[in-house]
């Protein structure tokens, strides 16, 4: 990697904590060394010595997206405030290259009898924003933390999602190079969360990013490379698909013991494809408490959208399949997804989609409506309200926030021009559910759990 292209720099980096096992221990360390020294004897340690972090090298180049990952007291914040030098190393070092600001501690950086205005100013002037930026970019950062009047009251009056709210609208203005973000503090409402979620992936284009987390799911969305610490040790450092598998799996292995893999697996069932379908848990699944409810609300108009205007989006809508609009909806339910568009000009060939994203703006699913018209495209005239309807079963979905982009564009599939998209348009919360892992959970066929003799060949279903 050539020093240009490095953001950050770290070398046998190494903390250690002294651990002080009575409170009058800390004043005999300070004193009683030096009497020892005076008097010619060996001084003897009042502290123990605990080893936060050990030996971690790491080069990240610019650009780069790096997951930490490790369990609780593993070392990732000691070895990320060492990143931001708010904590000394004990032994090796770090060398950053560019402004680099962190959402590491909830508060950090913010003085409590001080309100929110002055707060912003004193950190991004810490951050090195000059008066005259601070002033410019005020508004838009007040407008990102959106906390209302509070912005005028002393922080130590703020709930920990308004100080959330504030400190992360200070780094999305500081043009950092480098951004540390530990996702535990990066949650604030669904909606908070998407627009965090948006900047870190917009910022993520240009800027280097250091990630913690302890959800897998968010870290594999994201990250180009993993550290994954444990105990203070650096355990791997590498792809991100490869550490988290293995992460998971010592985590498995820590919590139940490791036992051995079977050697050859029992050969499967062959199911018959010409039944009649249907999720054979769907009763089940219907039944409290496994069912997987899904809490929707309404069409946001002001949410946040781009596009030329030639047509725009006025609604959206999740409905039961008697065009009821639904509040609730039961995940692996069937269900219509109704977009509505006033057009101001004509449209040859329009396309209306949609796709649905996870809290961390990770697309889940989606579609549009290009190929059901290819070579029939539904010309709209200029006035005339246009809409799509997707009827779908609503996969079953883990619990979390979730929201829907819906966009509406003229052309073709590779070829068209974007006339509204809106961001974040409607959102949902699912409550509780019934799956059992990944993003979101298919009507399954059948499902077949047989005890009996292993077969030595499997003929294909
Ligand atoms: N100032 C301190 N003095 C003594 N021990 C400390 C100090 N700060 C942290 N530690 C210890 O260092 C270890 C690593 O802590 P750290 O906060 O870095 O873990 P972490 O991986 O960020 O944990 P979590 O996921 O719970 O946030 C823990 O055992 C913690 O108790």
């Amino acid at each position: 990697m050539s020093s240009e292209s490095v953001a950050l720099e770290v070398q046998g980096l190494g903390k250690c904590f002294h651990i002080y096992d009575a409170p009058g221990d800390r004043l005999r360390q300070f004193v009683m060394p030096r009497l020892s020294r005076l008097l010619g004897r060996e001084p003897k340690p009042y502290h123990r010595e605990f080893w936060a972090l050990r030996s971690l090298d790491l080069q990240v180049a610019k650009g780069e997206t790096i997951g930490i990952i490790g369990r609780n007291g593993s070392g990732k914040s000691t070895f990320l405030q060492m990143v931001c030098g708010t904590l000394a190393p004990s032994c090796g070092e770090v060398k950053t290259h560019g402004r680099i600001a962190a959402l590491l501690e909830l508060g950090a950086g913010f003085n409590p009898e001080f309100s929110g205005r002055d707060n912003v100013a004193m950190n991004a002037a810490l951050l090195g924003l000059s008066d005259a930026q601070i002033a410019e970019r005020f508004d838009s950062i007040a407008a990102f933390a959106d906390i209302g009047e509070f912005i005028d009251q002393p922080v130590k009056t703020y709930s920990s999602g308004m100080y959330v709210r504030l400190a992360f609208a200070v780094i999305a203005h500081v043009d950092a190079d480098i951004l540390v973000v530990d996702e535990a503090l990066a949650v604030g409402d669904a909606v908070f969360t998407q627009k965090c979620m948006r900047f870190l992936r917009s910022f993520m284009e240009r800027g280097t990013l250091l990630f913690v987390s302890h959800d897998t799911a968010a870290i594999k969305s994201l990250c180009d490379r993993v550290v994954w610490i444990d105990k203070g040790q650096v355990m791997q450092i590498g792809p991100t698909k490869e550490v988290c598998d293995r992460y998971m799996q010592a985590c498995y292995e820590a919590e139940q013991g490791s036992g051995p893999v079977a050697e050859t697996a029992p050969p499967a069932p062959v199911f018959d494809a010409s039944l009649p379908w249907h999720d054979q848990r769907r009763d089940f699944f219907r039944a409290e408490p496994m069912r997987n409810d899904i809490e929707v609300f309404r069409f946001n108009p002001e949410a946040p959208s781009f596009g030329l205007g030639g047509a725009r989006i006025t609604g959206a809508w999740l409905m039961d399949t008697q065009q009821r609009p639904l509040h609730w909806v039961v995940g692996g339910e069937p269900v219509v997804l109704r977009i509505q568009a006033q057009c101001h000009q004509a449209l040859q060939s329009p396309i209306v989609g949609f796709v649905v994203k996870d809290r961390t703006g990770q697309a889940v699913f989606g579609d549009n409506s290009y190929l059901s018209y290819l070579g029939q495209p539904v010309v709209c005239a200029s006035g005339q309200v246009l809409q799509a309807e997707f009827s779908f079963d609503m996969p079953r979905m883990p619990v979390g926030n979730y929201a829907i982009d819906v966009a509406l564009a003229d052309g073709s599939q590779h070829d068209h021009v974007q006339q509204h998209w809106i961001q974040d348009a409607l959102h949902f919360k699912s409550e509780s559910t019934n799956m059992a892992t990944g993003l979101l959970g298919i009507p399954m066929r059948s499902i077949v759990l047989q005890a009996g003799q292993a077969q030595q060949e499997t003929s294909p279903p």
